[in-house]
């Protein structure tokens, strides 16, 4: 089916009566440029309910700003992104905020609150004008559930790269949006901590949550995923199962030879050599 064929299939969709989606997150032919470098071209995908999604790819593919673009942090050129089948850009600010939940890289505040008053903030979209306790004892638990109850006092600026990395995931999980957006939810912990918090993020994506984390690790990506899209120079180079990290698109998208094997029933993925650059024609 064409994009304009599924736009139309859509619209037809629209004035039926609404069933609950079973697909979760859908991207449609999204576009999208930084002034005048295009970073993003044509992406389409899908993400259904229950699923962790990983996207993949090089530095500067277009991750981090396809991320942006799920949550409206960035309005994308062309195309659109629907949630439960709601376009993003025809719902409130406050109505994303309950559906989408976003955790940068890293987030730098001029008058830094503490870890709990942090967290407390993902609880806004479901505030009055003052958290109730069941909203405290949720905050609590998230900081519980993160290993961070020794640094519940302090203030953010005082954590560690890692630890501040943990907050933010903490202040996205309280918000209970059924649609969770993770930036490279690893790079700054240690391999244990990578664990816990992937698990943390496997745990969480039930069947009424879908997950996306933008994510370097090829091995943590094909063990953690359901799904794996793999980004090249703003396009989808490669999407679906894990299956899809194969030596051939590996090379052609990283410009790095690789052995794959399977272990337990999981893919590895072992960097056997860079290729000179002029033996890397991408695709
Ligand atoms: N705010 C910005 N203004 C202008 N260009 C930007 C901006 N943010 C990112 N870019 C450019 O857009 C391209 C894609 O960047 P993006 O951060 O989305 O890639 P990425 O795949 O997440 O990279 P990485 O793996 O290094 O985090 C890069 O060429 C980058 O220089």
């Amino acid at each position: 089916m064409t994009t304009s064929e599924r736009t139309a299939d859509r619209d037809d969709r629209t004035s039926a009566p609404r069933e609950t989606p079973t697909v979760r997150l859908e991207v449609l032919d999204v576009t999208f440029a930084y002034e005048s470098e295009p970073v993003l071209d044509g992406v389409t995908l899908e993400v259904g309910r229950g699923e962790v999604l990983g996207i993949v790819g090089p530095n500067g593919s277009g991750k981090s700003t396809l991320l942006r673009c799920l949550d409206r942090l960035l309005e994308p050129d062309s195309g659109a992104v629907f949630v439960d089948g709601d376009a993003l850009d025809e719902l409130r600010r406050t109505e994303i905020a309950r559906r989408v939940g976003y955790v940068p890289q890293e987030e730098r505040s001029a008058f830094p609150a503490t870890v709990f008053d942090t967290i407390l903030l993902g609880r806004k979209p479901h505030v009055g004008w003052r958290p109730t306790e069941e909203d405290r004892d949720v905050v609590a638990e998230v900081i519980d559930r993160l290993g961070l109850e020794a640094y519940t006092l302090r203030p953010i600026d005082e954590l560690s790269g890692g630890q501040r990395q943990k907050v933010l995931i903490g202040r996205a999980l309280v918000q209970e949006a059924p649609l969770l957006l993770f930036d490279e939810p690893t790079s700054s912990l240690d391999v244990r901590h990578q664990l816990e918090v992937l698990e943390l993020i496997r745990e969480q994506t039930t069947a009424d949550r879908t997950a996306v984390i933008t994510i370097h690790d090829l091995n943590l990506a094909a063990r953690y995923c359901d799904r794996l899209a793999m980004l090249h120079e703003g396009r989808i180079a490669a999407a679906g199962d894990p299956d899809i990290l194969t030596p051939e698109t590996i090379r052609n998208v990283y410009g790095v030879d690789v052995t794959v094997t399977t272990h337990n029933g999981r893919k590895i993925v072992v960097p056997e050599r860079a290729l000179p650059t002029d033996d890397h024609r991408p695709h």
